[in-house]
């Protein structure tokens, strides 16, 4: 497989989700796993999803996107990083209205002085769509847990699709949750077949909700967008909020709104720009 060594990269982050933002629409070419896990390495580029821009199949889309996470993994959805790439994107066409197609679907963005908002998709909330291992009647709670067996940590989380699989834990107390005890036997737990991104959600108001995430194939981090709608839309399902919220993560704000009128879940929060630079064999594990 060819190397990313020699192309230009842009960091970014949103609410501290560590992105890198690989522009390969003039030389399309895969992601080598093992490059992006030897440059996730802490003392090169740490970042915790890689947003890879490819040609669009279709006229009017600005490009095709594929995430990998740091492990290596592909994701099928990124809302923090793709509040990036729209920003990277108006920052070198100067439109402020930007479409990305994913396998998950279009990615419709718009930025403005109040913040970068992503069209992320309807959530999905059958078994097969999360995907779970085997049939579930109702996904608002499903029956896992984690900790011990006669007082569990963590037990019953909602699990919903919103381009990637995610389980919410509902609980009192958020911060008296050791995520990153729990997180790992969670994200490979056998209910999840392509793994899930674990989030602990605690509900401060009808409008608000305080959330950490440990995400699949990149682990606790300062903020997951996709995290955030997921647990925005259980939340409502649950009837624990209404459909317009606020969700604080550890890096900070967004706001999600499940519209109703069709089933879309929005999301609006800030991106930024770090630095850019050149990918070196050094970086990428790759020997000259
Ligand atoms: N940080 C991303 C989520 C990445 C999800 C990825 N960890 C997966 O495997 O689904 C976000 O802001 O939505």
């Amino acid at each position: 497989m060819a190397s990313l060594a020699d192309r230009p990269f842009v960091k970014m982050n949103g609410l501290g989700n560590e992105i890198v933002v690989l522009d390969l629409r003039d030389g399309p070419m895969p992601v080598p796993p093992e490059e992006a896990r030897a440059l996730a390495r802490p003392d090169v580029l740490p970042f915790d999803q890689i947003m890879a821009l490819y040609p669009a199949a279709v006229p009017g889309i600005d490009a095709y996107v594929r995430i990998i996470n740091a492990d290596g993994s592909e994701a099928g959805a990124c809302g923090n990083g793709t509040r990036c790439i729209a920003l990277y994107e108006y920052g070198r066409t100067g439109r402020a209205h930007i479409r990305f197609e994913s396998i998950a679907g279009l990615l419709d963005c718009n930025v403005s002085s109040s913040g970068i908002t992503v069209d992320m998709g309807p959530p999905r909330f059958g078994w097969a769509d999360i995907p779970l291992a085997g049939p579930v009647a109702d996904t608002r709670a499903l029956d896992i847990q984690a900790g011990p067996a006669e007082a569990p940590a963590l037990a019953h989380p909602a699990v919903v699709n919103v381009g990637n699989p995610h389980a919410v834990f509902f609980v009192p107390d958020a911060a008296a949750v050791d995520l990153g005890r729990y997180g790992p036997e969670l994200e490979r737990h056998p209910a999840f077949p392509d793994r899930a991104n674990i989030s602990v959600a605690q509900v401060l108001s009808p409008d608000h909700i305080l959330l950490k995430v440990w995400e699949r194939g990149a682990g606790l981090t300062r903020a997951c967008g996709s995290a955030a709608c997921a647990t925005a839309v259980c939340a409502a399902r649950l009837g624990l909020t209404c459909r317009r919220v606020t969700v604080t993560l550890p890096g900070g704000d967004l706001t999600i709104d499940w519209r109703e009128a069709d089933d879309h879940i929005l999301m609006t929060g800030p991106a930024e720009l770090e630095f850019s630079g050149r990918l070196t064999p050094d970086m990428l594990g790759v020997t000259a």
